[in-house]
């Protein structure tokens, strides 16, 4: 926050409010503290919220020259604003890169959104900073040096609110900033993901500069678990002959949190063991391991001077002798065809791919049926890894067997044991994938060794006393809402936000804009020359689908055994649906309700959980919760 007085902030946030009030229809909350102080900052600089400023745009040979002087982190810009485009493709938005400066140097845009009014007012040279454009996403992340994102009405002049932006600055390994990353696109369609994909952009834009900037340097890649090592959840360190720390990236400073991460550091300083040890370790053995001051142990890669910045794992594609072998990822998946065209669902399909190239742990959440456990393996193949993809769901196996089956179990470990003792689940995703599929459902205990696996990758066999490291990359999918789980004590809040580093939700099948593709796609899998009359694709959408793909696959062979010939008009979709709410707009418990009732109203038509479940096309596991919900069985 500015010094300031409390006289003058009580003005400023009176200011805010009234503008506010303006430009929203309803009375808003107090917007960000970042916003909150952006605007202090236009307001100190003469700013004045009535009085938008005309466009400054530099002239061209201005622009050339400040192209050139970019250099490097321009051209690693470009790639990676590239990589974004593929990534957040389908919406109607704009990425642009500036300078320290706040000028536009380049910019790639979706054509809609390019033609748009406010992709107009976005041209390569234009200035961007506070002073010259108030509270914007590339002038505040500039001038607050972190990532930020302005939504609609919190942009200073009213002109832009409109437009959402999120942007996030990029620094030299000195740690100066020396421009930024910015998606914008309109204020309505703007996704929740775009803010982590812009910032994991940033990020691996300052992990190559560091490595290259450092090159005469050693380089480390530290974390808690080796196969996070080559990912942008690592640490980075550069360490002069000398061994004093000369660059750091974000996520040293978090790992070693509570350590003297800043420049000039001596490696003891940081570490439990001296500089020229530690190096006669790496050229003996190859060290992969390193305790810090804290004694914890770290994982770590390291790049020798002058070896080629590629050679560290999260900068090029070569890994280094001293990590583990690890499967190179494919640069770009394909997307799955079956997985739609709603905008949500392929912002979530690209961010799971971004992250699991990063191999970030993921949680994706959605009502059942949805596609989670689909986007999962899209995931597991959009990471090119070599092993298995190896889904389990934690609410069906007996809360007593789970350990053992997750962990593996040495031979006599319990009764029924085999005598030869079997490996877990996670050992069969070797180099693979693990889904916890409701993962809601996992019993308490379970979820404290399941953090102590995800925090030092080490496997502990029931009744067995070796430890083995393994490389899974862990995916988890829940349909309940794992924050109100954790409020209510059945969820570790600690394990949640290991799982969520990245999160994505599936919208319900009821709120898809590409309802109609996808139903009639799916028609098509089941008798390929079947059709869907307008009216009849009209009344399967008035439908709540509280069993969503399941549900609807299940709808549709219905109708098709009684209309074998496939052309299929509104009054055969109603035969076969039964009656229950529509559709609704309104918030997810009214929608949670509407599904509650929809399953009582068959349970009380077909009178058994197995029959309703298979009319429906959800799992028993989910008919017997709705039941719980309305009351039918006890909780
Ligand atoms: N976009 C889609 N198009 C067609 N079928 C789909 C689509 N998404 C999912 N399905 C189908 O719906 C069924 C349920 O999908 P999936 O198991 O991925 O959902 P889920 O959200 O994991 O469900 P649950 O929460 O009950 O485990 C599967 O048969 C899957 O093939």
């Amino acid at each position: 926050m500015l010094e300031a007085s409390g006289a003058w902030q009580e003005w400023q946030r009176a200011q805010c409010r009234a503008v506010l009030a303006r430009r929203l229809p309803v009375a808003a909350d107090d917007p960000p503290a970042e916003i909150l102080d952006s605007w202090a900052r236009c307001l100190q600089q003469g700013l004045d919220f009535e009085r938008p400023l005309p466009l400054i745009v530099v002239e061209d040979a201005d622009l050339r020259r400040r192209r050139e002087r970019a250099g490097r982190v321009r051209q690693l810009a470009l790639v990676e604003l590239e990589t974004l485009m593929q990534q957040i493709a389908g919406s109607s938005f704009l990425l642009a890169f500036a300078d320290a400066e706040g000028v536009v140097l380049d910019r790639y845009a979706d054509q809609r959104f390019v033609t748009s009014t406010a992709g107009e007012g976005i041209p390569a040279g234009s200035l961007w900073t506070e002073r010259a454009a108030g509270t914007n996403g590339l002038g505040t992340a500039l001038a607050c040096g972190r990532p930020v994102a302005v939504n609609g009405p919190e942009h200073f002049f009213g002109q832009f609110s409109h437009i959402a932006c999120t942007a996030a600055p990029i620094r030299d390994a000195d740690g100066t900033v020396i421009g930024a990353l910015d998606a914008s696109c309109c204020f309505d369609s703007r996704q929740r993901h775009t803010q982590a994909l812009v910032q994991m952009a940033a990020a691996h834009i300052e992990n190559v500069l560091l490595a290259e900037q450092r090159r005469q340097h050693w380089v480390l890649a530290l974390h808690p678990r080796p196969e996070f090592v080559g990912t942008l959840s690592a640490g980075l360190l550069a360490f002069d002959g000398e061994g004093r720390l000369s660059a750091f990236n974000g996520r040293a400073v978090g790992l070693l949190s509570g350590l003297a991460v800043q420049r000039g550091a001596a490696f003891e300083q940081l570490f439990n063991e001296p500089f020229d040890r530690f190096l006669g370790r790496l050229r003996a053995e190859g060290a992969t391991r390193l305790r810090d001051a804290m004694n914890s142990v770290l994982a770590v890669a390291c790049v020798q001077p002058g070896e080629p910045a590629a050679a560290l794992p999260l900068v090029g594609s070569a890994g280094p002798a001293v990590v583990h072998a690890r499967a190179q990822p494919t640069p770009s998946a394909p997307l799955s065809p079956e997985v739609g065209e709603d905008p949500a669902v392929l912002q979530a399909q690209a961010l799971v791919a971004a992250a699991v190239r990063r191999q970030l742990p993921i949680l994706i959440q959605g009502e059942t049926g949805t596609g989670k456990e689909l986007l999962a393996r899209h995931a597991h193949q959009a990471s090119g890894r070599s092993g298995a993809f190896v889904p389990v769901n934690c609410g069906a196996v007996p809360a007593e067997l789970f350990e053992a089956e997750l962990f593996g179990y040495v031979g006599g470990a319990f009764t029924g044991a085999r005598r030869q003792g079997q490996a877990g689940l996670l050992a069969s995703a070797q180099g693979g994938t693990l889904l916890l599929d409701e993962v809601g459902e996992l019993p308490l205990p379970l979820q404290a060794a399941l953090l102590r696996f995800l925090d030092d990758g080490l496997l502990r066999p029931v009744g067995g006393r070796q430890l083995q490291a393994v490389d899974v990359q862990v995916l988890a999918a829940t349909h309940v809402d794992l924050e109100a789980a954790v409020a209510q004590g059945r969820f570790r809040a600690d394990l949640l936000y290991r799982l969520n580093t990245v999160s994505v939700k599936l919208p319900p099948l009821r709120l898809r804009s590409d309802f109609d593709q996808v139903a009639t796609r799916l028609l098509h899998t089941l008798q390929p020359d079947a059709r869907l009359q307008p009216a009849a694709l009209r009344r399967l959408a008035q439908h709540g689908w509280p069993g969503n793909f399941r549900e609807l696959r299940a709808c549709l062979a219905r109708v098709l055994l009684t209309h074998p010939t496939g052309l299929i008009d509104a009054a055969d979709v109603h035969a076969v649906l039964p009656p229950r709410p529509q559709a609704s707009e309104h918030g997810p418990s009214q929608l949670q309700r509407g599904a509650t009732e929809a399953v009582l109203a068959e349970f009380r038509r077909c009178g058994s959980v197995s029959r309703t479940a298979r009319c429906l096309g959800i799992s028993r596991t989910t008919v017997y919760r709705h039941l719980r919900e309305a009351g039918l069985l006890a909780a």
